[in-house]
């Protein structure tokens, strides 16, 4: 079987982009990798794989050293490998490693991803090795598996198929018998030279042209001869290596007949994707063009335009992303670029014009009826336009058709949208909601992800409705959406569930009190006093409840049930408030079981420790490992610890089981320290109920004893949370683990309330920034400034900073440029079992030692 794929890419956001594409196609086993390293621990024992997509972002060799790795691995020595091109990537297509079956630029993903695929698929078996016979699949022109009629299907342009040893014609493509007024049967029946002769160039020449340079020529046609020139390439047909041949003509496109032919078809055609390509293509060869690009601008959605078609006749080359192209950003900002000829002296400020070497260019706004821009059309060639005068109206035309494709588009999607959104507040409505929620249960099943959902209601709104009218209650309504709104992150979701009813989804949950403080911050920021526009100033409230799944239902009713009950709860404790659901009896009667249960979890081996790598932010090489304890409850299943600690505690099981895995942790961190010998920190957390027991430092100092580990190595983190008062024995525990050697570190900073009190008495050595806070960057400017101080006030008390949930990009650099020392978190690696962290060990010291062996002696 060879169903599986396999994702490599460093960054984050693109690995999320692919996996998406190919989970909405719907593919069953999906590994999402960030390295190879990674791909190692995810494919153990699995099954040879149907298909690899390897983000590329370094240069030639090393493209080459990641395919090489991957093909070392069992399950990919086979399969097929499409390579994406991140945006600035240093590596062009033709520098791309032998294995790769096809590639793309990271900007095509979404459109591009599946029918790459497909047409991979259609030319090979699965599993059989693929052997490149031809250049890897350019975007501008797909090779069908070395096939040359690949430069017939998508590129539509004036091509010639020669035989080299016969020198002979042996197919042309529709364009180019159109252009040159000669039929298939007639050219293929003449010898190359007599349909093409090269000024300066024997065809021998031509032909061993590895360059693909544009060579200068006359071509015979029906009218005689066009002038223009040509460039060639290699291609496979059948086995037989056999010359593709371009050919555009200086003239191409300016005949006023060509220009309303032109229009004649660009109107006729269709506004779906196909009518999008076959436009732009046909602009592209009757107008004489070698670049044409359509984007489509949405700046309340997104600053960056999203790209409609984008056509490149020339060589393979990797286009400016569309941030860095400052023409398109003149454009979008509604104005006209008319550079017929002298194209050239925008090249410093606009690297697409620079390294295309356009010398012809125009840049149109895409706009509808009310003059609002809409999107842009670019479009330039290396010569100067040979008749401006036909070719700009024609362009202008042309920019009328795509606008009013875009608008269309954008009016259908908005149908779509229709009696999904709220009128009133642009929220998703009750119906949206659901449909919503059922999605994010079936993926939280798939991905074992924890969420809450609240229900927010306003307390008197009817009041204010029945006193000051509808108008007052529209403008309370709307007001309260945009708390709510920056009460969340992007990713959460807020409905309109019913008039004064607001429900919300906040998603990847860790902890509760992440949630609660959520729930706080609404709360609060409800409380703030509405000014109404010429109106009076009015105070409004919310009651909250609070629901989690999969703790408190499995399935969207039961969840909204909950968490409206717990709303009312809230409501009848005195409103404006917040309330998590309440256990029932049966779940009382269930968590009874799971305790009873957990007293012989250790003792039946169901208890794991888990390691998750931390990670230096300088260097990003791994220093220290946290140890997090899984429960693998025979009939349940995977338990997180974050149910079942609060149990354990409830219990004072807690204290058994955290000398357990104190144990387990530094036994195996020996052992790692033995055969690696890294020096690699192990932080082991400890409940605030093992914190108040007496004898907490003869336990870790024996289990020291035990396991050989140096002290220096074990770091314990004491979650902020304990309320020093609160907790006897807690400061004397602290000293006397410090004072035998280990490090202690604050966990969850910054979600207590005595945080500089805790740090200026505690003996800690770190401090972890919670990973609530890290969530936030790049969204909540409060939490960013919390994260910056947090780093700042660390350093000035000489205190060493981890953050947790580092989980994109974003975050990584937010935190490196703000000086945080160490990293934790999804973008590096998730939490492991002890086998594979092993592996994830091993293969770091030899990849080092391979790196190593390499260097000069
Ligand atoms: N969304 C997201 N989460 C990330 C990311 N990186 C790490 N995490 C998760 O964040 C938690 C970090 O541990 P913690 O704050 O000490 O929070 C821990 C800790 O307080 C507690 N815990 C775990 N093991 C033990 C233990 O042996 N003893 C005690 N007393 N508590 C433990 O349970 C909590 C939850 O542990 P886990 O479920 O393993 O959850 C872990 C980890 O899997 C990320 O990028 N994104």
């Amino acid at each position: 079987m060879t169903t599986g794929i396999l994702l490599v890419a460093s960054q984050r956001e693109l690995r999320r982009e692919l996996f998406d594409v190919l989970d909405r196609e719907g593919h069953p086993t999906i590994h999402s990798a960030r390295d190879t390293t990674h791909a190692a621990i995810l494919l153990e024992g699995r099954e040879p794989l149907a298909l690899i997509v390897v983000a590329m972002d370094g240069d030639g060799r090393s493209s080459l050293t990641l395919c090489e790795q991957l093909r070392l691995l069992p399950p990919c020595s086979d399969a097929p490998i499409i390579a994406v091109l991140v945006d600035d990537t240093t590596i062009k297509p033709t520098q791309l490693p032998p294995m790769i079956a096809s590639w793309l630029y990271a900007s095509q993903v979404a459109a591009e991803l599946i029918p790459r695929w497909k047409q991979l698929q259609g030319e090979v078996p699965a599993v059989a090795p693929v052997k490149p016979v031809a250049p890897p699949v350019a975007p501008v022109l797909p090779s069908s598996g070395g096939d040359y009629r690949f430069v017939f299907e998508e590129g539509e342009g004036d091509w010639l198929i020669v035989d080299p040893v016969t020198e002979r014609v042996v197919e042309a493509s529709p364009a180019y018998t159109r252009h040159s007024g000669l039929a298939n049967s007639v050219l293929t029946s003449l010898a190359l030279r007599e349909v093409l002769s090269f000024e300066s160039a024997g065809l021998e020449k031509v032909f061993g042209d590895a360059d693909r340079r544009w060579l200068a020529c006359q071509r015979k046609s029906i009218r005689g001869h066009d002038t223009g020139e040509a460039s060639t390439r290699r291609v496979n047909h059948a086995g037989r290596a056999l010359i593709a041949l371009q050919f555009r003509s200086d003239r191409a496109g300016v005949r006023p007949a060509v220009a309303l032919g032109l229009l004649a078809r660009l109107f006729s055609g269709g506004h779906d994707d196909a009518g999008v390509m076959e436009a732009a293509q046909l602009l592209l060869d009757e107008m004489g063009l070698d670049y044409l690009a359509v984007w489509s601008a949405r700046p309340e959605e997104s600053s960056v335009p999203a790209q409609v078609i984008q056509r490149w006749r020339g060589d393979d080359h990797l286009l400016p992303g569309p941030q860095l192209q400052s023409s398109l950003r003149l454009v979008l900002g509604g104005r006209a670029l008319m550079h017929p000829h002298d194209a050239r002296r925008l090249a410093d400020v606009d690297p697409l014009i620079g390294q295309l070497g356009l010398r012809g260019f125009v840049g149109l706004p895409l706009l509808d009826e009310r003059r609002n821009v809409l999107g842009a059309l670019l479009a330039g060639s290396c010569n100067p336009f040979g008749n401006s005068e036909i070719v700009a109206p024609v362009l202008h035309c042309a920019a009328a058709h795509f606008a009013h494709t875009l608008e269309l588009r954008r009016t259908r999607e908005q149908g779509r949208a229709e009696g999904l959104l709220d009128a009133l507040t642009g929220l998703p409505n009750r119906l949206l909601f659901n449909d919503r929620l059922d999605t994010i249960i079936r993926e939280a099943n798939r991905t074992g992800e924890t969420f809450a959902v609240l229900f927010v209601d306003l307390d008197r709104f009817k009041f204010i409705n029945d006193t000051l009218g509808h108008a007052v209650g529209d403008q309370v309504l709307v007001a309260v959406t945009q708390r709510l709104r920056s009460s969340v992150r992007a990713s959460d979701t807020v409905a309109r569930y019913a008039g004064d009813e607001f429900t919300i989804v906040l998603r990847h949950i860790v902890k509760t009190d992440d949630v609660l403080r959520v729930a706080e911050k609404i709360v609060q920021l409800m409380d703030v006093p509405l000014h109404l526009d010429d109106g009076p100033e009015l105070q409004v409230t919310a009651s909250i409840g609070v629901s989690f799944f999969p703790e408190d239902a499995p399935d969207a009713e039961t969840l909204l049930k909950h968490a409206d009950e717990a709303m009312y709860a809230a409501k009848s404790m005195g409103r404006n408030n917040y309330r998590v659901y309440d256990v029932s009896p049966a779940q009382e009667q269930q968590n009874a079981a799971l305790k009873a249960r957990l007293r012989h979890a250790e003792g039946n081996g169901e208890l794991r420790v888990f390691y998750q790598p931390q990670i230096n932010a300088g260097t990003e090489d791994i220093v220290g490992m946290e140890a997090l304890l899984r429960w693998e409850h025979p009939e349940l299943g995977n338990i997180g610890p974050g149910f079942f600690i609060p149990l354990a505690e409830e219990t004072g099981l807690i204290v058994s089981i955290g000398e357990w895995v104190l144990r387990n942790a530094c036994k195996q961190a020996k052992a790692w320290e033995d055969r690696f010998g890294l020096g690699l920190r192990i932080g082991v957390n400890l409940s605030a109920v093992q914190l108040m027991q007496p004898d907490l430092s003869e336990v870790v100092a024996t289990v020291l004893q035990e396991t050989g580990l140096d002290p220096n190595q074990l770091e314990l983190e004491v979650t902020e949370s304990i309320s020093i008062k609160a907790a006897p024995n807690l400061m004397e525990n602290m000293q006397k683990l410090h004072r035998l050697g280990c490090h202690i570190a604050i966990d969850d900073f910054g979600t207590g309330a005595a945080s500089l009190d805790y740090l200026r008495k505690l003996p800690a050595d770190r401090i972890k920034i919670d990973q609530s806070f890290v969530r936030n960057i790049g969204v909540d400017p409060d939490d960013e400034a919390i994260v910056r101080a947090t780093i700042e006030m660390a350093h000035r008390l000489k205190r060493g900073v981890v953050a947790e949930g580092v989980e994109i990009e974003q975050h990584l650099q937010f935190l490196r440029a703000n000086h945080c020392d160490e990293l934790q978190g999804y973008l590096f690696c998730r939490p492991l079992p002890q086998a594979s962290f092993e592996r994830l060990l091993a293969e770091r010291e030899r990849l080092l030692s391979g790196a190593l062996e390499k260097l000069p002696a």
